[in-house]
Order: structure tokens, then C-alpha cells, then sequence
């Protein structure tokens, strides 16, 4: 066991899939997984095991945020070897051609987050970016299929869901950022401090200039596009 996560050594695999959401990382464990054991039930951020067409792939929660999420990740990477970890999540669309239900693969992740400042001591800003390979291989099976439009560019994770003001999504917008999410940029530091791959790929769950949202049902138990997409892009 670590911490945070209930797993005995050798219980997770090196390919993790994770939402924030526990309960979608149930959904998705039930849904596309053969054989999947519950190894975490710690704070009730679920984790599985399980095969995909007979790869061994776990799905962990991370809770919402990057302080919850480097948690979960930092874990992950340290103390239960795992090599290979994509965010399946939510998102808020600040672009006009992208809409609600499409999924977004992050190409890379700015971020409002203190975090790196710290980690870097103020003397550079760092830019969290996806693993080549992981990123190529989800954009290539994107363009292959049919199902919900998928756009690839950046993202911006942010801290804060509830803000005073929306004037710097308009101004990331501005600057082709298409959508916002709270994970990206830990999981892409994270995951280059020790060597892994990680990809975020999620699905807008709301506009956030057209005030348009997806009840929590469908956020957690509808996005099967992007958990496709994050499965077949980690058998490449
Ligand atoms: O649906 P998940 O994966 O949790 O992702 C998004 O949803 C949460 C906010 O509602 C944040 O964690 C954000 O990143
Ligand atoms: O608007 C949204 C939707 C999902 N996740 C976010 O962080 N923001």
C-alpha cells in the first residue's frame, strides 16, 4: 500500500488510464475491461486491474485538481512502477467550433497552477507537454474513426473551476487554447520528472461561454469516444 492508494506490489499495471471521476473509473472498468479486480477503494478514489483484448491496463482515479492529482500520479509512478498514465476526463470548451461531447487530445497544458513556479523556483516557466507517441498514436486512431469530433491543440488546467471572471479563458482562447481542465499540467510534469508517457485526453462536458453543461450521470458513465480512443492509442 502507499498513501493514497490500497494496491499491494504488482496489483496495478504500467498502463493506467485516469479519470477524476472514481465512479467513471468504475464505469470504464465494467465497461470495457475483461476480468477487472477492484485493488483501491482508499477515500473511495477506485482503482482497477483488468485486460483489454489481453493487456494487462489498470483505471485509477485522481480526484479533482492538480494537488489531488499529483497525488494519485506520483504514486503511481514511484511506488507502483507504472510507465505509461492517460487522464480520461472532463472539460470546459472556450472555443466556438468546439462543442459539447467532442473530445479534446491535450497537445500540451499552460496553467494558472503555482505548482511549477514553485518546482522551478520562479527562474523558468515550464511547459508541460504530452508524450510524443501516445499523442500521435490517439491522434492518428481520432482521424480513423467515426464517433464524436476530436480537436488536438492545447489545453489550459487550471485551478479554479468557480472564477471571479472569465477574461483569461478569453484571452487563452485567443491564444488557441480550446478547452479547460484542472489535471493536465501535473500529470504532464509529473510524468516527464520520472520518465513515464502521459497523454489527457477528455470530453467537453460544458461550454463555458454558452453556459451549456452535461448532468454528472452522463460526465460519469457516457464518454466512451475518448476511453476508446485513450485504449487503443496505449496498444500502439
Ligand atoms: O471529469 P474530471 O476528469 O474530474 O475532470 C474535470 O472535472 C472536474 C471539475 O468538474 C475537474 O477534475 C476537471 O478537470
Ligand atoms: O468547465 C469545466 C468543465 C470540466 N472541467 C473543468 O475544469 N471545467
Amino acid at each position: 500500500m502507499s498513501n493514497h492508494i490500497g494496491a499491494k506490489p504488482g496489483e496495478i499495471a504500467e498502463t493506467v488510464l485516469m479519470p477524476g471521476d472514481p465512479l467513471r473509473a468504475k464505469w470504464i472498468a465494467e465497461t470495457f475491461l475483461d476480468d477487472a479486480v477492484c485493488y483501491s477503494t482508499v477515500r473511495n478514489m477506485f482503482g482497477y486491474t483488468g485486460t483489454y483484448q489481453g493487456h494487462r491496463i489498470s483505471i485509477q482515479g485522481s480526484g479533482m485538481g492538480m494537488p489531488s492529482a499529483s497525488i494519485y500520479t506520483h504514486e503511481l509512478l514511484a511506488e507502483y512502477g507504472a510507465k505509461t498514465i492517460v487522464r480520461v476526463g472532463s472539460a470546459g470548451s472556450i472555443q466556438e467550433n468546439v462543442n459539447v461531447r467532442d473530445v479534446v487530445i491535450g497537445i500540451g497544458a499552460a496553467t494558472d497552477s503555482s505548482m511549477n513556479a514553485n518546482r522551478f523556483a520562479g527562474q523558468l516557466h515550464y511547459a508541460p507537454v504530452a508524450d510524443y507517441g501516445l499523442l500521435r498514436a490517439a491522434a492518428d486512431l481520432a482521424a480513423n474513426r467515426d464517433g464524436a469530433p476530436v480537436h488536438v491543440g492545447q489545453i489550459l488546467s487550471s485551478d479554479v473551476f468557480y472564477g471571479d471572471s472569465l477574461d483569461t479563458y478569453k484571452r487563452a482562447a485567443e491564444y488557441g487554447v480550446l478547452a479547460v481542465e484542472m489535471e493536465a499540467a501535473a500529470l504532464y510534469t509529473l510524468a516527464a520528472k520520472f520518465k513515464a508517457r502521459a497523454l489527457t485526453i477528455c470530453t467537453i462536458s460544458d461550454h463555458i461561454f454558452r453556459e451549456e453543461a452535461l448532468p454528472a450521470e452522463e460526465r460519469e458513465r457516457t464518454f466512451a469516444d475518448m476511453v476508446e480512443i485513450a485504449l487503443g492509442a496505449v496498444l500502439v
